[in-house]
């Protein structure tokens, strides 16, 4: 009989025995192989998204044109279907051109696409990691975003239409008397507005205020650009000290500059005034945000709501030339509200009974979008989908145009069409259907968050507009081309010829007589 003490001391002999050894390790480096081919065999199966073929050094980076970029990302769509792989400059690209597929990354499964790429110039140094666009995802943005719905969301945006509505006045009565300024006179509103109620005054009369607004807003669109500064393709650069890196020190020059700025605009608003910056410096007990941050929360309502609502507008005049039927109709309806003789002026009190002019503005938003590119996502890990591979640091691009030029959900999309919204049930019933229907405001935890603003503001300018103006071509319409339009994070109609008349002496007056009442209003 064995005993115990035999089994254990035969287990011992066997297992240092030379041939169960080998055998041993043979079995091991067997099963290794077998995961790793397995592993690899997985790693095939799920592929990456496909896209034309990239130079071996350069990626696609000097494939992809900058002018236009969202419509050479649209024939890719065609091409290579609706997801598409691209590398720009050593960073992984994958472009959406379906809404579904945005709505799923970047709405669904947006705890892992809600990132932005940091930026070392315009990031870290002009804007200390504390401006919202910029942030990437995580606690500091999360809290700004709640600062900014606070101050922006629905039910709040409702006691803004005061001075929406004054603003408006000023928009009619510099297209009045400046018709040739249509650009500058867009601007003007729309920085108005967000100036208004941020700082709780209107820009100065002379434009000093809008020029400087306008300069600090060109500069930052033009730091951020792609390949913008060169230490945002070689990030190694930002070790190099000071005395070899100028670049630093000017970003550094321009966050000083841009605080000094806000905090003069503060000083001048003061705390009494009920407006944006008043009440984020209020309720900072709630947030706990230091005074750059809340610098930067209201500076970001002018970075990010400027040019948006004038691209928004000035694309409605190019629309009113070149479609005059749905400028006709949309006259009728208000004249039909409001009376035709030209003495009362819309305003959001009459929402309710313009349908048609609500679809026409949801139609400019459509056919013509302010930011066609969408704002780059950045994904933080490794993801799957629909049996692609999404690496960690992908930059995400909803590419806005081509999901709202898509011809299966809007017919003919290049025809500007307000009636397409008009179907059943889709007639629009409040303010917040203005940024329902289509994808100008983005997506996910990155969704715009002035959009319920930036829609009401857009709406009163263009209805009053409507009411008060005919828009006609300089010379025959059909010298006028929106393909001819800016490239860029927003997109605006070039230069084009443009004659802006009231409809008549009597619409002209009360437009003259609502100014002097609303001046006196202002200096209140
Ligand atoms: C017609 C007007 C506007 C349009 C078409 C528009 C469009 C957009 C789009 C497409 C984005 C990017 C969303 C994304 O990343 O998916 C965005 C972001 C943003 N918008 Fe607007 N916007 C408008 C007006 C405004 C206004 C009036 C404000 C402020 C008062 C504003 C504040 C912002 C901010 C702060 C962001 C950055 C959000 C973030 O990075 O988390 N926008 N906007």
């Amino acid at each position: 009989m064995t005993s115990q003490l035999d089994v254990v001391d035969s287990w011992s002999t066997l297992a240092f025995h030379p041939i169960p050894v080998l055998y041993a390790a043979c079995s091991g480096l067997i099963a290794i192989a077998l995961l790793l081919k397995y592993c690899h065999a997985r790693s095939c199966s799920v592929r990456y998204p496909p896209g034309p073929t990239p130079h071996p050094l350069f990626g696609h980076t000097f494939q992809i044109p900058k002018q236009h970029t969202w419509r050479y990302l649209e024939g890719l769509g065609k091409r290579y279907g609706p997801i598409v792989r691209l590398s720009l400059a050593g960073d992984n690209l994958l472009v959406l051109n379906d809404p579904e597929d945005a709505e799923e990354l970047l709405g669904r499964r947006s705890h892992n696409y809600s990132s932005r790429k940091s930026l070392i110039y315009a990031g870290k140094y002009q804007s200390s990691e504390k401006r919202l666009v910029l942030l990437p995802y995580g606690p500091r943005l999360r809290t700004q975003r709640a600062a900014f719905y606070q101050m922006l969301q629905p039910q709040v945006v409702g006691s803004y239409e005061t001075i929406q509505e004054l603003e408006s006045i000023r928009l009619l009565h510099d297209m009045l008397t400046r018709p040739h300024e249509m650009e500058l006179n867009t601007k003007r509103f729309a920085a108005g507005n967000v100036f208004h109620l941020s700082y709780g005054r209107h820009l100065a009369h002379n434009d000093e205020d809008l020029k400087s607004v306008l300069g600090v807003l060109d500069g930052f669109i033009r730091d951020c650009y792609p390949g913008a500064h060169l230490v945002d393709i070689f990030p190694m650069l930002d070790r190099l000290p000071d005395f070899l890196s100028p670049w630093r020190i000017a970003a550094l020059r321009k966050h000083d500059m841009e605080m000094k700025a806000s905090l003069r605009s503060r000083v001048e608003t003061g705390d009494e005034s009920d407006c944006f910056a008043a009440r984020l410096w209020q309720d900072n007990h709630m947030n706990h945000l230091d005074t750059e941050s809340l610098a930067y929360i209201a500076g970001s309502a002018f970075e990010a709501g400027t040019d948006t609502t004038a691209a928004t507008i000035m694309w409605f005049v190019m629309a009113m030339i070149l479609y005059p039927d749905t400028l006709k109709k949309a006259q009728a309806e208000i004249d039909a509200v409001v009376g035709s003789e030209g003495k009362t002026i819309p305003g959001f009190s009459h929402f309710r009974d313009l349908p048609y002019t609500t679809c026409l503005t949801k139609e400019v938003f459509r056919w013509m979008p302010a930011a066609p590119g969408g704002f780059p996502h950045f994904s933080d890990k490794d993801d799957t989908y629909k049996g692609y591979r999404v690496d960690a640091k992908t930059m995400v691009i909803p590419n806005i145009w081509a999901m709202q030029h898509n011809e299966h959900q809007f017919p003919d999309p290049l025809v500007f069409n307000p009636d397409r919204f008009m179907k059943d049930n889709d007639v629009p019933i409040g303010p917040d259907s203005l940024t329902e229907g289509h994808y100008g405001f983005g997506f996910g935890r990155r969704i715009c968050p002035g959009r319920h603003l930036g829609a009401k503001t857009v709406w009163i300018g263009i209805v009053r507009l409507i009411w008060g103006f005919n828009f006609l071509a300089e010379t025959h319409p059909h010298g006028i081309n929106p393909e001819c339009c800016t490239s860029g994070i927003t997109c605006k109609p070039e230069r084009f010829p443009h004659r802006i008349q009231p409809r008549s002496q009597v619409h002209a007056t009360s437009i003259s007589d609502a100014w002097k009442f609303s001046s006196v209003t202002w200096q209140a």
